[in-house]
């Protein structure tokens, strides 16, 4: 595999699943895989989850791994092309990433969207420089459009705790104070159309996920329908991304707090669980008695993180 941004990059689900499972039997059985192989991890924004389970990943897999926060240390990055660098940026990307590449084997890049530039974010104008100077292969760790890592360690999720051959899963947008990327519900739904589940989609109008990652999703603007019957609840929250309303991209249209998703919501359900990928902000997505009930999946969830990413590593390693 030489890039993972798309669920295709995967293969059929299936055998990435049933993979997944045999790497949590054993997650340490591949540790010959990545010696003397180097993983280098680039942050150009915060986070957690992902650089703690993709190192460990990494480790499971007998990788080194060097990690670069980008604006902790190294010299402030200019990524336009044609511009005179008389300003706060001392290097170019086009000299950073063939330099970083010669460091390592395996890149792996976090780069949230601007979410002022539809075109520029949507194109995925920074992390395609690094698959195109970089000379290695590039797995996303959250890019401007696509959250692939999490996207996959949620239906390892859904694939351990479904009660039904093929579950009711409904994405559900809730409120945020401020303007979030769309790159977790448009990954998440991308895998979750490609795989054996009823999936529904659900937000007020103007929040319209791109359509190539929503294709063959029902989507319902009516939150209790949506969540009528539902297994698994996945609650996120997103920006405008301006499918419909394109002067709006990344701007919040909605703060309605009704689609706070609370017991009532719950309720609703088929007995289902809740999902999120974490960061959350309680009070806003959820509130505190959903997700600390027995019927949250948010933690195991995210301890998913650390499985996907050794997958999807182990795949790039083999194809090395
Ligand atoms: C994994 C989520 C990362 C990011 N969340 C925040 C709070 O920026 C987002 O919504 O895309
Ligand atoms: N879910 C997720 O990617 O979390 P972090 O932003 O903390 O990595």
């Amino acid at each position: 595999m030489k890039s993972f941004f798309n669920v295709q990059d995967i293969g059929p689900l299936d055998k990435a699943l049933a993979e997944a499972l045999e790497v949590k039997r054993d997650r340490f059985q591949y540790q010959q895989l990545g010696k003397n192989k180097t993983l280098l991890m680039i942050f150009f924004n915060n986070s957690l989850r992902t650089r703690l389970s993709t190192q460990k990943a990494a480790m499971n897999l007998g990788m080194n791994v060097i990690v670069l926060d980008v604006n902790a240390g190294a010299w402030k990055l200019e990524t336009e092309r044609g511009v005179i660098m008389d300003g706060d940026k001392s290097e170019h990307l086009l000299e950073a990433i063939p330099v970083m590449g010669s460091y390592c084997d395996v890149i792996a890049v976090r780069s949230f969207a601007g979410l002022s530039d539809r075109e520029f974010d949507y194109a995925e104008t920074i992390v395609n420089q690094f698959v195109k100077y970089s000379g290695r292969p590039v797995v996303a760790m959250e890019t401007a459009t696509v959250h692939p890592l999490q996207a996959f360690a949620d239906l390892i999720t859904i694939e351990e705790h479904k009660k039904t051959a093929r579950p009711k899963v409904v994405l559900t947008w809730a409120p945020h104070c401020r303007a979030l990327p769309q790159a977790v519900p448009n990954s998440f739904a991308e895998w979750m159309t490609a795989a054996d589940v009823d999936f529904v989609i659900t937000h007020p109008e103007g929040y319209e996920l791109d359509p190539r990652f929503t294709k063959g999703a029902t989507v319902e603007y009516d939150q209790r329908k949506a969540l009528a019957g539902a297994d698994f609840v996945y609650a996120k929250n997103w920006s405008c991304p301006g499918v419909t309303r394109p002067e709006d991209y990344g701007k919040i249209l909605s703060s309605d707090s009704s689609w706070t998703i609370d017991s009532e919501h719950m309720r609703w359900t088929n007995d289902g669980y809740f999902m999120h990928c974490l960061p959350v902000r309680r009070g806003l997505i959820v509130t505190d008695d959903v997700i600390e009930s027995d019927h949250s999946l948010v933690i195991p969830e995210a301890a998913n993180r650390e499985i996907s990413a050794e997958v999807v590593l182990k795949r790039v390693l083999e194809s090395l």
